[in-house]
């Protein structure tokens, strides 16, 4: 117990396990936690001070760990570091490990995902002189935010660094955007909103946080003399973040990590940005709402990868779109080599079987949580190499040489493995039997010893049953008593006078003799010595594959890059997919577009037929850069909007998209503002979200961006609404010009074309029959003529009492809305004064008599004409 107190003192937030023999076992509030975590029965350990007790297999023990790891708990692994064998006295034991859920290897998200440790670092830029502008002590101080993202089970790590109004949000952003499953932050630091939705926040000492310390560490890790190489110089707010990042993996792993060798420092613009929300509302990667059929995200539509690193690529790609027209060009044509053969495709595609995570199989290798079935099947992985190669090298466009040059076929590592281990390795080294014969001079005698050996006892055992005449008599071995002869009660007379008496039980009696000694001294030497040989081999092994470690993750790197244009190739052959031209123009201008995960899922149930629909939009020129679509619910605005930014983000992952033609201008940025979301459990209205999240467009989009804005101002009264919506859109129009589609219940909105020279009315088309309206799914030109709210409430099923009261007033409205609505048409002043209702002119009246100035009569005068005013008003 005063160990168990020792390491639990050095890991007081973790659980601890802790090794006894055969078992983990816990302690105390541990035992408590993990018994009703793990659903084990608690116990007693001590029996007179009842210290509460749990423990698990060890052989099963990873199975609880994950369990564990998945609801954010850290684990201290205590571990016997002594051979109980060896010593007399109670075996020295040691943390050797801590685990937490973002240094997790065995990721509770799947191999399609990386699990990323984060962390978050900020620091005012340059206070005293904004102080001294500002004059105002009370404006805070501008910050720098420095992140870093490390997924230990790749070895992928990238760090940024965000300046400016929005610094802080953009870095949160990012790191929820990457899925980190826990965060780290400076001891004393206040971590910034947001990040309470990362279940796992770890404080680390704030003197890691610091230049002094941090950049040598990134330096020494990564083996430069200067962080200049990965542009980090004078980004220290993101180097920083990186070299806390590394600390904190390399002291809870007690571990240098030499499978981290390189970071990826991303500066602004080097992607097209998508933010979290964009993210969520288009479901590029989950789902909208949680439990939902994952099949609905463009990740699960686009997915036919055939590797784990492919998959995780086509995950990031689709995060990170990119921006640089010469790298998208390249894709296209490789992909369109791949897209027009499908034989060479194919085979490409057929040599990627079988290759497993070389990535996470290298990390588990550098942190030695490796055995020798995971180096096996490292190596079986490594020997399809040279096959993928081949087969890339048979494509001809630019790119395709150009990864198949990056692709090191690593022979050299394939053969050592091959040949170093046996083919079917035993799980762990400590089981003996995994390293091939004819490595070890030494090893192959120990093992003929070893099976000679036991031969030998089997002749014993012959030997006596004849000579003392005991049929039953038998020669075992226990790891306690080690070798014995067995003879049960009844011929115990018969036992030989040199039988040495050995252990007594209830019905029989154990002997050993000199020679059984000496032969049991022979075997159990030769097979400890012959394991600790194979456990030297195994760790040269290691060490010569880590060797390869940069060569193998570079090679890596090229196979998820091959298999996720393949990917691409194979849509794009499958799907009637087209290859897009890029413009230096702002536009987008899409023939016959679909939208992809939609038109898939009609595909896969065959519920109907995607109707596509074409989309022109340019940011130069006349326009029309603003979109607005009118007509009924149901009808196809949303799915308009999203196939539009589908287009964008699809085209510059580098893939085909799913349209008979697309001529895009890059777009840097895609915004969205979309139906409600989820931040209303987190305290924000529906209303407050969504005119945040206006406000953010407004402020950032440029030019070059693609806005998509869905029934924008339905959060609060109609007439706020409208007025809100109708200012955003003159300055959509006006200020930012960017590419907007606009969709909205608002008809007012559509006489906005009218009057601005770069906005278009589009309406969804609908047919009247006789039973009701029927959705066409195709988008028109002009405007809606009436919106079918109703209709849509009635093909829900709403009462139809409810449905013909409705009618009834809303025939009403109308009447008063036509007489009522009138247009400023000159842009200055920018009053609207469409909404006054005619009854406001009377109060307006009212408001403004003296009345301590008339007389009787007049003021029944004036009565009788407000009344008179009315009642025209009504007909
Ligand atoms: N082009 C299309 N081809 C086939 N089906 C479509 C098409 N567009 C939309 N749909 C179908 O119509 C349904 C409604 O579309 P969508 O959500 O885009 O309508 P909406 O006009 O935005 O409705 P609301 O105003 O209620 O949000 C979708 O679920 C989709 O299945």
């Amino acid at each position: 117990m005063r160990q168990w107190t020792a390491a639990k003192r050095e890991n007081p937030d973790a659980l601890l396990f802790f090794r006894m023999g055969d078992f983990y076992e816990l302690f105390y509030d541990d035992a408590v936690v993990a018994s009703r975590e793990l659903q084990l029965t608690l116990t007693a350990r001590d029996r007179e001070r009842q210290v509460p007790m749990c423990g698990v297999p060890y052989h099963s023990v990873e199975s609880y760990l994950t369990r564990l790891l998945r609801r954010g708990f850290r684990i201290a692994i205590c571990e016997q570091m002594e051979d109980p064998k060896l010593t007399k006295k109670i075996v020295r034991r040691e943390v050797i490990k801590v685990l937490s859920p973002g240094t997790a290897l065995d990721s509770a998200l799947g191999q399609e995902q990386n699990n990323f440790l984060g962390a978050y670092f900020e620091t005012a830029r340059d206070g005293k002189e904004s102080a001294a502008k500002n004059g105002r002590a009370a404006s805070p101080a501008p910050v720098v935010c420095g992140i870093a993202l490390l997924d230990v089970s790749t070895g992928e790590f990238r760090t940024a660094e965000f300046t400016g109004p929005n610094a802080k949000a953009q870095a949160v952003d990012a790191i929820l955007m990457a899925g980190a499953s826990e965060v780290l932050l400076p001891t004393s630091a206040e971590p910034p909103v947001g990040l309470e939705r990362i279940a796992t926040k770890t404080r680390v000492d704030d003197w890691v946080w610091t230049h002094d310390f941090a950049v040598p560490l990134v330096e020494r890790q990564l083996k430069v003399r200067s962080l200049e190489g990965f542009g980090l110089v004078g980004h220290d707010a993101a180097a920083i973040a990186a070299g806390a990042v590394l600390h904190y993996v390399r002291a809870t792993q007690k571990n240098e990590a030499l499978h981290i060798d390189s970071l990826r420092f991303q500066e602004h613009l080097t992607a097209l940005e998508l933010d979290q929300v964009t993210v969520r509302n288009l479901e590029l990667i989950e789902p909208l709402f949680q439990g939902q059929d994952d099949r609905a995200t463009l990740f699960r539509t686009l997915d036919a990868c055939c590797t784990p690193m492919g998959k995780r690529m086509l995950r990031a790609t689709i995060l990170r779109p990119l921006v640089d027209a010469m790298a998208i060009e390249a894709r296209y044509e490789a992909v369109g080599e791949a897209a027009g053969d499908l034989l060479r495709r194919e085979e490409l595609r057929r040599a990627f079987e079988g290759l497993m995570d070389l990535e996470r199989l290298l990390a588990r290798l550098s942190l030695d949580s490796a055995g020798p079935r995971d180096v096996r099947a490292l190596g079986a992985s490594l020997a399809r190499l040279p096959g993928v190669r081949a087969a890339i090298e048979t494509m001809e466009a630019p790119l395709w040489s150009e990864i198949a040059k990056r692709l090191d076929t690593l022979e050299g590592v394939t053969a050592r493995i091959a040949t170093t281990l046996v083919a079917e390795p035993p799980l762990t080294m400590a089981d003996g039997g995994a390293i091939a014969a004819g490595i070890d001079s030494e090893l192959d005698d120990l093992r003929s010893i070893s099976t000679t050996g036991k031969q030998s006892i089997a002749a014993i055992e012959d030997r006596e049953r004849q000579r003392t005449g005991i049929g039953s008599l038998k020669v075992r071995y226990n790891s306690v008593f080690g070798y014995y002869i067995e003879i049960t009660k009844s011929n115990l007379a018969l036992a030989p006078a040199d039988y040495e008496r050995k252990q007594t039980l209830v019905n029989a009696e154990r002997f050993t003799t000199p020679e059984l000694k000496e032969y049991e001294t022979k075997i159990l030497t030769a097979h400890d010595r012959s394991i600790e040989i194979e456990k030297r081999i195994f760790a040269d092994l290691r060490r010569f594959v880590l060797d390869a470690a940069t060569r193998i993750r570079r090679s890596s790197a090229a196979v998820a890059e091959a298999d996720l244009l393949a990917c691409f190739a194979h849509l794009a052959a499958g799907r009637r997919y087209a290859r897009p031209k890029l413009s230096d123009e702002p536009v987008l201008e899409a023939v016959a577009a679909r939208h992809p995960v939609i038109e898939q899922w009609m595909e896969e149930t065959r519920e109907g037929r995607f109707i596509a629909n074409d989309i022109f939009l340019s940011a130069g020129g006349d326009g029309p850069s603003l979109l607005l679509i009118t007509g009924p619910n149901m009808g196809g605005k949303s799915t308009y909007l999203r196939t539009a930014a589908m287009l964008v983000l699809m085209a510059q992952m580098g893939s085909f998209v799913p349209a008979d033609s697309l001529r895009l201008g890059l777009a840097d940025r895609i915004y969205t503002r979309i139906g409600a979301s989820d931040n209303v459990a987190r305290g924000r209205s529906t209303f407050m979200v969504e005119m945040t999240e206006t406000a953010t467009i407004l402020n950032t989009a440029s030019r070059r961006s693609l806005i998509l804005l869905d029934e924008m101002g339905r959060g609060t009264a109609t007439f706020d609404g409208l007025s809100l919506a109708w200012a955003t859109v003159e300055y959509l129009h006006a200020e930012t010009g960017a590419r907007t589609l606009f969709a909205t219940h608002y008809h007012e909105l559509t006489m906005l074309a009218e009057k601005l020279t770069k906005v278009r009315n589009l309406r969804v088309g609908v047919k009247e029959a006789a039973s009701g309206i029927v959705f066409l799914h195709t988008i028109e030109p002009g405007p809606a003529s009436k919106s079918y709210g109703i209709e849509v409430a009635k093909l829900a099923g709403l009462p139809p009492a409810v449905i013909e009261r409705a009618r009834r007033i809303l025939k009403q409205h109308e009447k008063q809305e036509r007489q009522s609505v009138q247009v400023e048409t000159d842009p200055e002043p920018m009053q609207l004064t469409i909404f006054t209702p005619l009854s406001q002119r009377i109060v307006d009246r009212i408001e403004t008599l003296e009345v301590n100035s008339l007389t009787p009569l007049q003021a029944l005068n004036l009565l009788e004409e407000l009344q008179q005013e009315l009642k025209d008003s009504r007909e």
